[in-house]
Formats: structure tokens, C-alpha cells, sequence
């Protein structure tokens, strides 16, 4: 059996090696001749899968993305030639949501605002809004929750807002996925209209998809003196972005919110059990039994939670000007591809086993992530 794979699929080897012949590949430049003969192909979200790619195979059975976003792949088509296909919902989940932790973080220490005095809207709450939700919940800070396709299911009694409603909040996170069509299309959901009714003093983070900000109304708002502060790390038509957006933005990445070593690893091992269980065979391999220690793994907390201490526990663990600083200095000769391939190694909270003292009390820090 050929499984194909993507070069940037960490532990690919160890998950699938027992599965069947291995053939890494580079995403963005995989072409149908290249995969005419693959009965697995295991993608990230810089390839698409349609009728062009595959158009050169007959064997293909199955297709998986160890990512969440599925807005690369052609799902009808797949269908059309009963090829299954699974995607890995919640894998990094976690990483983004310590991504915008840590730019909350950082923001608030930029601007002197103290985090528990800022409502956070979450533009929608499904595994990452939630995440994101658990942690601010951990922390004390309010946040309203706008997902209308939740909020008509009955089996979800959260309290949701309206878009404009969350929209009004000091920092305004999104979480959607891209959709093109129906009554809740993402695409550009912030237009030119949306964003013109935001702040100066407002935070707006995109770690979902370039697509859901019209980055040009944005770069037009932002040139026309817009002080609304930005956070971008996902881009309208990577990895050919708005180069002119970036010294506009507070903190500035190169689509790597979801990149903790346990968020891509986990969308290995997830394609891992999905494979297993279309092959009929045991799944026998977990990801615990391959993932290193972090170079942070033990720390003592000896004094009681305060918003100073939050600040540098999130920056030891995670500090998203790392990131913003890479990007900027490397985007225009590297490119953005480059700076996704070449990411230096960060771990999640959870990584990280705390000792709290009884000075310190509280368990704040278990329910925000740490272990
Ligand atoms: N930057 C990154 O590295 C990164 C990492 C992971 C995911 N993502 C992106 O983030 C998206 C969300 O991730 P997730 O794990 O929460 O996915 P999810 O499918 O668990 O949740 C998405 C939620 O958005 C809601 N939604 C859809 N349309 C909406 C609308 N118009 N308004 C409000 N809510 C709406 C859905 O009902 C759902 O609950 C993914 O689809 C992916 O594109 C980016
Ligand atoms: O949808 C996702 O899971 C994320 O956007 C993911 O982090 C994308 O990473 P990529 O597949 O482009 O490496």
C-alpha cells in the first residue's frame, strides 16, 4: 500500500511505517502525476485535494488532513468516488487558543490594560472558540460567545450572542470556519461595513482563516488612520499575503496559531486511528509513547495567582513576539511557506507539570493547561 504524506506531518514515520510503503511529499507543490499511484494520501491545509489533483490516480481509498480546517478539500468529489475521508477535528484546538492567551498577554502588558477587566467576544464557539473560552473562564475574564448554527441547537444551552452584539466587546477572536456559501458564510464576514464599526480601542485576532477579514477594506480602514489594534495570523490567499497589512498589525505570524508540537502531532495520530480503523487493524501506536519532554517540563509556583505572574508564566511557555519577530524580519526575503516549514519548536501548557505551593494556593493554573 503507498501512503503519501506531508513532509510536514511530525511522527508521520513512526505512526504509518507498519501501514504500508512511505512517499513524503511537499504540500503546496504536489502535483496528479506525482501521486498517480497512492491508495493513502495524508495532506496539511496548503494542498488541494479536487478532481484536478486526483485526476491521474485510480487506486486512491483514502484521503485524510491532519488538520481542522477541511476548506481544501473537495468533499463532494471525494465522495462522488467513494474515497473516505476523515479530517481531525479539535487537533489544535489547545495551541490556538494559548496563541491568543499569550497575545492577550502580551497586548495587555504593551498597553497597561489589566486582563480581567476586558470582555472578550469569541466569533465561534465550537472546538477552539471553546477551548479559548475554558481558559478565559480559568482566568476570570468575561466573554460572550457568538455561533448561530450552535445557538439553534437545543442540546447546546450556552448563553450566544449576535454578531454586533460581540463585535462591541474590547477584544473580538475569531473562530469560524471559511465557508463560501449558505445563510452563515464566513467569507469576508468582516467586510468593509463590520470593521468600519470597531474601535480604537478594540483588539481584533484572526487565527481562524484569511478569508473571514476583507483584508483589502482592512489595509483601507487601517491607511485611512483605523487604530483598532490587530492581530493576524492567517491571511487572505496565503501564502501571497497583503504585505502592506503587516506594519499595521500589533503582533504579526505566519499561520502557525495551531502549531504547539502536540497540535500537529495530534492530527497524526488522529489520521493514524482513522486509517486503522478503515484498514480493520489495531491501532496500536500513541502519540504519548513518541512525543519528547519539553525543554520547560517542571515549575514551582510560590506565590498566589496575580496577573504579573500569569505574564510570565504564558511568556516562558509561549511567547507570541518569538513569532511576530521571525515573521517580520523573514517574510519578504524567506517568504511565508519558509517560515511554516522552518518553525522552532513550542510546546503547550500542558507540557509543563506544576508544583504549587501552599502560598500559592488556587488551581487556576490546572484548569488553565497546566498539567
Ligand atoms: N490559525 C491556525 O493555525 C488554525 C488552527 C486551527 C483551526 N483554524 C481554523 O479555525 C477554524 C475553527 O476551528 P474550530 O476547531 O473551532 O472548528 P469547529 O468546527 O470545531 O468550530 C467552528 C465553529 O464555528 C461556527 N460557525 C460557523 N459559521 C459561523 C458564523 N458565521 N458565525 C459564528 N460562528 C460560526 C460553527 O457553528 C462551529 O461551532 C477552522 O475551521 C480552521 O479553519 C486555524
Ligand atoms: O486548520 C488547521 O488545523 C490549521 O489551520 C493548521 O494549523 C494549518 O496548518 P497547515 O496544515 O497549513 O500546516
Amino acid at each position: 500500500m503507498n501512503i503519501y504524506y506531508d513532509e510536514n506531518m511530525p511522527y508521520a514515520v513512526d505512526f504509518f511505517k507498519d501501514l504500508g510503503t512511505l512517499h513524503p511529499f511537499a504540500g503546496r507543490s504536489l502535483t496528479a502525476d506525482d501521486i498517480k499511484d497512492a491508495d493513502v494520501l495524508l495532506v496539511r491545509s496548503i494542498t488541494q485535494v479536487n478532481q484536478a489533483l486526483l485526476a491521474k490516480n485510480t487506486c486512491l481509498k483514502f484521503v485524510g488532513t491532519a488538520t481542522i480546517g477541511v476548506d481544501h478539500i473537495d468533499q463532494p468529489y471525494l465522495a462522488s468516488r467513494n474515497i473516505a475521508f476523515t479530517s481531525s477535528p479539535g487537533c489544535n484546538a489547545i495551541s490556538v487558543a494559548e496563541y491568543v492567551i499569550s497575545c492577550l498577554v502580551v497586548l495587555a502588558e504593551r498597553y497597561c490594560l489589566t486582563l480581567s477587566n476586558l470582555t472578550v467576544g469569541i466569533v465561534g464557539a465550537g472546538n477552539t472558540g471553546s477551548r479559548l473560552s475554558e481558559k478565559l473562564t480559568a482566568l476570570g475574564i468575561k466573554h460572550l460567545l457568538c455561533d448561530p448554527l450552535l445557538a439553534e441547537q437545543t442540546q447546546d444551552n450556552r448563553k450566544f450572542y449576535s454578531l454586533d452584539e460581540v463585535l462591541k466587546c474590547d477584544v473580538i477572536s475569531l473562530h469560524v470556519p471559511k465557508t463560501m456559501t449558505g445563510p452563515h458564510a464566513t467569507y469576508h464576514l468582516l467586510n468593509q461595513l463590520k470593521l468600519s464599526q470597531l474601535t480604537d480601542q478594540q483588539i481584533l485576532i484572526n487565527a481562524c482563516r484569511g478569508e473571514v477579514i476583507d483584508n483589502q477594506a482592512l489595509l483601507a480602514l487601517k491607511q485611512a488612520g483605523m487604530q483598532t489594534k490587530l492581530v493576524l495570523d492567517v491571511w487572505e490567499n496565503e501564502p501571497n499575503i497583503l504585505c502592506e497589512l503587516i506594519p499595521y498589525c500589533e503582533i504579526a505570524t505566519a499561520h502557525i496559531a495551531g502549531y504547539s508540537l502536540e497540535g500537529k502531532a495530534r492530527g497524526t495520530e488522529m489520521l493514524y486511528q482513522a486509517l486503522c480503523k478503515q484498514l480493520g487493524v489495531f491501532a496500536e501506536k500513541q502519540l504519548k509513547n513518541f512525543i519528547e519532554e519539553a525543554n520547560i517540563s517542571q515549575l514551582t509556583i510560590n506565590q498566589p495567582f496575580s496577573e504579573v505572574l500569569l505574564n510570565q508564566m504564558v511568556k516562558l511557555v509561549y511567547d507570541v513576539r518569538r513569532d511576530d519577530g521571525i515573521f517580520r524580519q523573514q517574510i519578504s526575503s524567506y517568504g511565508f511557506d519558509h517560515i511554516r516549514k522552518t518553525y522552532p519548536a513550542r510546546r503547550e501548557f500542558s507540557a509543563v507539570n506544576i508544583n504549587i505551593t501552599k502560598q500559592a494556593q488556587g488551581d487556576v493554573w490546572h484548569h488553565l493547561g497546566f498539567n
